[in-house]
């Protein structure tokens, strides 16, 4: 078959070197196995320039990139495709794309994650998406693994797929970032040690959505310690507003639901109201004196306070321990559940009444929590992707300590990273109980 005749790719076609052509007897497959990159505008090739990704066939030589090429955008295989939505019936409707941007792409939680996101599951089934995935040398061919089943999968609305290792070009108009990647707290390791390994990760990464992405992009980061990392990137970004940057604890909040449902033997759909303040480390404090069963305080309806107090806070703050025991790795479908579940809960409006948590950048916060770090607190939305702070909380003396200790280990861990936030050098006296839920 004459490469030439490959509708819409002429353009590239006609470049390849006649030596070349032979490899690319199924020039699709040549696609597939190239990191191209699409140059605007309108919104689709002009021409396709191929990227060699490691340990694969020598990519054809191309003609110097036009103007514009400084906005070039990577693409994947079968998403490498010129496509118009206004011209099919069925796409005619559909929102303008959206671009989400996600760190860890490789690893077990995105591989849930993304399909998820693919399938239209986070917004909607009218609204067509771009997933942007970011690795490393480390984990590229991993990635080249998860795009191509990406598109084995023959999503309709997952519209443009690219992989890369530079947060600079990843992170490229993304509207949402959702930082999944850190490396983990392996044996001996010391936490200082790890909050400055991810620390530095989330410094880049945050230097990165500051130069390229969406001035409202909203930042989810997953990736532990999710709270500290949170705040060294929002610190490092400080042309997107503060308020964008999110620490999830949406997996906490629905671990504490469910406990709070299976002791009262109701179905957890009956839980509301259900916060978790502070830090997702084990010192995060579900509050149970907030929450609310059939809209009844729990107390009310779980008369044992010493339940409550001990196994209950116990359970949720050590629910991702004792599953890395029981599975031999950590929560990655739960925790990709949840940010669905945190994702979707800026997108729509909160049910009246009710709230939802997710660890926020405290900044004239109405409950005296220390300003300046990220903690998990009591949120609204209206469904516009912002959020407000729930006033109408109550405090006693039991949650009021308990959020003071998880408030006082954020301190020490900003302590630790001051050297990444552009506050000093850095001084880390942990105490010594702090760990992750995943740590026991
Ligand atoms: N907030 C929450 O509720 C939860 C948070 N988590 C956290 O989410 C993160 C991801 O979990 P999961 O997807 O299961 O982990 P995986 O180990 O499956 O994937 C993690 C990814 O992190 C990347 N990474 C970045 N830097 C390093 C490094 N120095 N060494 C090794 N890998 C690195 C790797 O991708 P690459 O090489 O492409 O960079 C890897 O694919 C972890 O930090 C985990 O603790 C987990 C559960 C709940
Ligand atoms: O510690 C971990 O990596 C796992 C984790 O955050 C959780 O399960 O909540």
């Amino acid at each position: 078959m004459a490469l030439a005749d490959i509708s819409p790719f002429h353009t590239r076609a006609q470049t390849l070197p006649s030596n070349l052509a032979s490899k690319f007897a199924n020039p699709l497959h040549a696609y597939k196995n190239c990191r191209c990159s699409v140059l605007p505008p309108p919104r689709r090739p002009l021409g396709i320039l191929c990227s060699v990704a490691p340990n694969q066939v020598q990519a054809p030589v191309v003609p110097a990139a036009p103007a514009g090429a400084e906005n070039k955008r990577e693409c994947f295989g079968v998403f490498c495709t010129t496509y118009d939505l206004k011209k099919d019936e069925k796409t005619k409707s559909w929102k303008s794309l959206i671009n989400i941007a996600v760190s860890g792409a490789a690893g077990m939680i995105s591989n849930h994650l993304l399909f998820k996101l693919a399938s239209g599951e986070v917004f909607g089934p009218d609204q067509p998406i771009t997933l942007k995935l970011l690795g490393s040398e480390r984990s590229f061919q991993a990635l080249e693994g998860v795009a191509m089943e990406l598109e084995d999968s023959l999503y309709p609305l997952l519209r443009e797929v690219s992989i890369g290792i530079d947060p600079y070009k990843v992170f490229q108009d993304a509207e949402w970032a959702l930082l999944i990647g850190a490396k983990p707290r392996g044996p001996g390791m010391e936490r200082a040690g790890l909050l400055d390994i991810n620390g530095q990760i989330f410094a880049e990464q945050g230097k990165a959505l500051n130069a390229v992405a969406s001035r409202n992009v909203k930042v989810m980061v997953v990736g532990n310690p999710c709270n500290t990392n949170a705040l060294i990137c929002l610190k490092n970004a400080p042309n997107i507003p503060a308020k964008n940057f999110h620490a999830l604890t949406r997996l906490d909040e629905n671990r504490a639901k469910c406990q709070l449902a299976l002791k009262a033997g109701v179905f957890y759909d009956q839980v509301s109201n259900m916060t978790i303040w502070g830090n997702h480390s084990t010192t995060q404090v579900p509050d149970f004196l907030n929450a609310k069963i059939n809209g009844i305080p729990v107390k009310e309806v779980i008369t044992d306070t010493k339940w409550l107090q001990e196994e209950f806070t116990e359970r949720v703050q050590k629910r991702g321990g004792v599953l890395i025991q029981k599975w031999g790795r950590s929560s990655a479908a739960s925790t990709a559940v949840s940010i669905v579940d945190a994702m979707r809960s800026l997108i729509t409006p909160t049910p009246p009444g009710d709230w939802f948590s997710s660890g926020v950048y405290t900044n004239g916060n109405p409950y005296g929590i220390v300003e300046d770090i990220v903690f998990s607190m009591p949120c609204r939305s209206e469904g516009n992707g912002d959020y407000e702070l729930v006033k109408e909380v109550n405090f006693d003396d039991y949650l009021w300590k308990r959020i003071k200790k998880t408030e006082a280990e954020l301190l020490a861990e900003k302590r630790c990273v001051a050297h990444l936030t552009g506050e000093g050098n850095a001084f880390c006296d942990l105490p010594e109980d702090t760990m992750l839920p995943g740590e026991q």
